[in-house]
Order: structure tokens, then sequence, then C-alpha cells
């Protein structure tokens, strides 16, 4: 069936409100426009940043919309002036666009992208400032520029990284966010050197892919931090060598964990969303040249603070977005290298499930057994 030019209607999660359950809905999803491309999404993941738009706290958070940006899929038709995919090349939505041609892009100093990022927070689509989906001619807002919960999704061109064909696209759509994100903020934002001593705060996906990308780069201590014991066990496979739970100690976690350093850390990372453990994270690093990397995603209102002495005494505090990879060069790099062995993806993967049940897959997530939920987007 030809479906280039024409509108396509499909399933695809909407979420109608704040913290009420997603309904599955025939959403009719608009031709792409010029720099755009039109994406049949095979396999999405969940992620919480997701559940974090859901809930209401996030300010950029718009309703109507069709959340989710952790996926893979296919090419299905590309808008005019589109050059770097073509329908039937697989591909990665990239929430964290790369113009090559932005300020941004140019300064070889971050991996964040202008072109396209003030529609995308807004939920549209740059040329025309309108959305391409709409639920009989209801306008439902685009999220993150990226959309995944729908079979078929509209991105801008550069939003879309194109990866090699042999890749299982069940397994690598978990290289659109938190793998990434966790092996890119020890590589890319921290640059950890062999030897260091690296703590990780929070042991989900994203604190793997730390400890995982800690591990690769030869730290010689990794400490996990999670107030959920169970995680210890798992986290040993992924490269976490201590495991330290702040409910069983009196002392605030930053003295525990000086105190076990001689001094404190190297390097550490907040991979929780949480203002006071990234406080915490900040504390625990080593006078002179500890590093902390907020990767965590907090509500919004909340507000980090510390004593400046601590960054007068040399700490220093970043924070890192998709791990601070370029998402249409970078992305299909870290494919090859999955296919190559070298790094984990699907060890994060504790669920499949199917479209229709993603509101158990969201609640799954609250489990502390869960990592990632993969869905089938066409089951
Ligand atoms: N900066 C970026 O580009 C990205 C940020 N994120 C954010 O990263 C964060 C982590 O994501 P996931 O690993 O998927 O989350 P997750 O919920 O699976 O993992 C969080 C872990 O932290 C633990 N935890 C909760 N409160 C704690 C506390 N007070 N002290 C110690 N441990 C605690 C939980 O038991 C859990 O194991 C989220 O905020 C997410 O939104 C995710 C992807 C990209
Ligand atoms: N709209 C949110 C922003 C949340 C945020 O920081 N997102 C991360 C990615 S989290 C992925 O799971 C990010 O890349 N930020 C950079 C960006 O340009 O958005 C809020 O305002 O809190
Ligand atoms: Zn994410
Ligand atoms: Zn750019």
């Amino acid at each position: 069936m030809v479906t280039q030019g024409q509108v396509i209607t499909c399933k695809a999660a909407v979420a109608w409100e704040p913290n009420k359950s997603l309904v599955i809905e025939d959403v009719q999803v608009a031709p792409p426009q010029a720099g755009e491309v039109r994406v049949k999404v095979l396999y999405t993941a969940l992620c919480h940043t997701d559940a974090y738009t859901w809930s209401g706290k996030d300010p950029e958070g718009l309703f109507p919309c069709v959340l989710g940006h952790e996926a893979a899929g296919i090419v299905e038709s590309v808008g005019e002036g589109v050059t770097e995919v073509q329908a039937g090349d697989h591909v990665i939505p990239c929430y964290q666009a790369e113009c090559r041609e932005c300020k941004f892009c140019k300064s070889g100093k971050t991996n964040l992208c202008g072109k396209v990022r003030a529609a995308t927070g807004v939920g549209v689509m740059m040329n025309d400032r309108k959305s391409r989906f709409s639920i009989n001619g209801k306008p439902i807002y685009h999220f993150m520029g990226t959309s995944t919960f729908s079979q078929y999704t509209v991105v801008h061109d550069v939003s879309v990284a194109k990866i090699d064909p042999a890749a299982p696209l069940e397994k690598v759509c978990l290289l659109g966010c938190g793998v990434p994100t966790g092996l890119g903020a020890v590589w890319n934002t921290a640059k950890v050197e062999p030897g260091s001593i690296v703590a990780v705060f929070g042991l989900g996906t994203v604190g793997l892919a730390v400890a995982e990308g800690a591990k690769a780069a030869g730290a010689s201590r990794i400490i996990g931090i999670d107030i959920d014991s169970k995680k210890f066990d798992r986290a040993k496979n992924f490269g976490v060598t201590e495991f330290i739970n702040p409910k069983e100690h009196e002392k605030p976690i930053q003295q525990v964990i000086v105190d076990l350093t001689d001094g404190g850390v190297d390097y550490s990372f907040e991979c929780i969303g949480n203002v006071s453990v990234m406080r915490a994270a900040l504390e625990c690093c080593h006078k002179g040249w500890g590093t902390s990397v907020i990767v965590g995603v907090a509500a919004s209102g909340q507000e980090i603070s510390t004593r400046p002495f601590q960054l007068v005494t040399g700490r220093v505090w970043k924070g890192t977005a998709f791990g601070g990879f370029k998402s249409r060069s970078q992305v299909p790099t870290l494919v090859d290298k999955y296919l190559k062995k070298e790094i984990k993806v699907d060890e994060y993967i504790t669920h499949n499930m199917t479209l229709t049940d993603i509101n158990k897959a969201f609640d799954l997530m609250h489990d502390g057994e869960c990592l990632r939920v993969v869905l089938d987007m066409f089951v």
C-alpha cells in the first residue's frame, strides 16, 4: 500500500491529561513536510523522563500529547529537501538534535543543538509551528521531537540517526536515551581516567550504564549507592564493586563516602533526579579536583544548593544531556559497538510488552526489578 504523501491513521498512546492513564487511540499522522521524516516506529522503550512529563511536573509538558523518546524504526517517507535518510532506512529518533550548522553544533563544546529546540519544547514542528498528530482534526502535541509511543511519528531530519540495518531494532531502541546517557556521562562529560574512584547514585538503567562506562574507562573502584539493597547483585554485572545503602547509615551519605575513600571520590554521578542527592554527590567528591555530574532530571521548582566553599575548594559541578553524545554522528557508532559486543544493551531489557499494555508497562517501572520495558508497537 502506498502511504507516501497520505495521512496515515495508526495506533498511538495518547496522554490526555497529567497522570491519567494513557489511551490507545487512532491518530492521524500527517505526511512529513520539508526537512521532516515520517518513521514507522517498531519498538520503543519507556524512560523515566516520559513518566516525569506525564506526571505534570515538567514545565515543558503539554497535553494532550504523544510521549516516548527511546525507540527504533524504519523511515516510511521523507519530506522535501531531506537527503541524509530515505524510505527503508533503519533509524533511531534522537531527542537531542544535531544539525551540524548552528552555533551549538559548530562550537565543538557541546552536543546540544539549537536548530529545532524551540519547536520541540512546545510540542510542534519547526516548519509551520503545528503538530503532525491529530485525532479527528484536534491537534495532539509532539514530545521531545520524537513521540515514539505512536506506530508512526514525524521528526525533524536533524533528529534522526541512520543505523546499520543488521542491528536488531528491538534491542538498539535503548540507544535512543538511557544507555548512551550513562556511558557518555562518564566518557564525554566527566572523562573518567583509569584508576579513578567513582560513585554512582541510583542503580537504574542510567546508573548501571554509568557503572559500565566507568569500568570500561578503567575506574579502580565503582561505588554504587541506592536505597534499595536488592539492586547490588545485578549492579555487580555492570561493574559496581562496592555498595552503600544510605538508609543503613546514621551519618550523611557524603560523609560515609568521604571516610571510605580517603577524602572523597574523583567522580560522582547523580542518576536519580533528587536535588538532595545531587548535593550529596557533589560533597562526596575529593577536595581540589572531584567532579560531580548531574544526570537525573529534577521536577519543576526544584533547585540545587551547596556551600559555595565546596566549589571554591576545587570541586566541579557539571550536568549532561544524552551523555554529551552528538546524536546523528555518534548513535550509529554506538550501534556498531553493540554489534561488536563492546557495549551491553540486552542486559538492560527486563521486560518485553506491547503498545496496548503501555499503562501496565509504566506500572512495572516502579518495580525494583525493572530496568527497561520494550514495547512491540505492532502486536
Ligand atoms: N540527563 C539526561 O540526558 C537523562 C536523564 N535521565 C534521568 O535519569 C534519571 C535516572 O533514570 P533511570 O535510571 O531510568 O531511573 P530509575 O528510576 O530506574 O533509577 C533510579 C534509581 O535510584 C534509586 N533511588 C531513588 N531514590 C534514591 C535515593 N534517595 N538515594 C539513592 N538511590 C535512590 C532507585 O532505587 C533506583 O534504583 C531520571 O531522573 C531520568 O529522568 C534519563 C535519561 C537521560
Ligand atoms: N523539559 C524538561 C527537560 C528535561 C531534561 O533535562 N531532559 C534531558 C533529557 S532526559 C531524557 O530522558 C535533556 O536532554 N535536556 C536537554 C534539553 O535540551 O532538553 C524540564 O524542563 O525539566
Ligand atoms: Zn530518556
Ligand atoms: Zn545544531
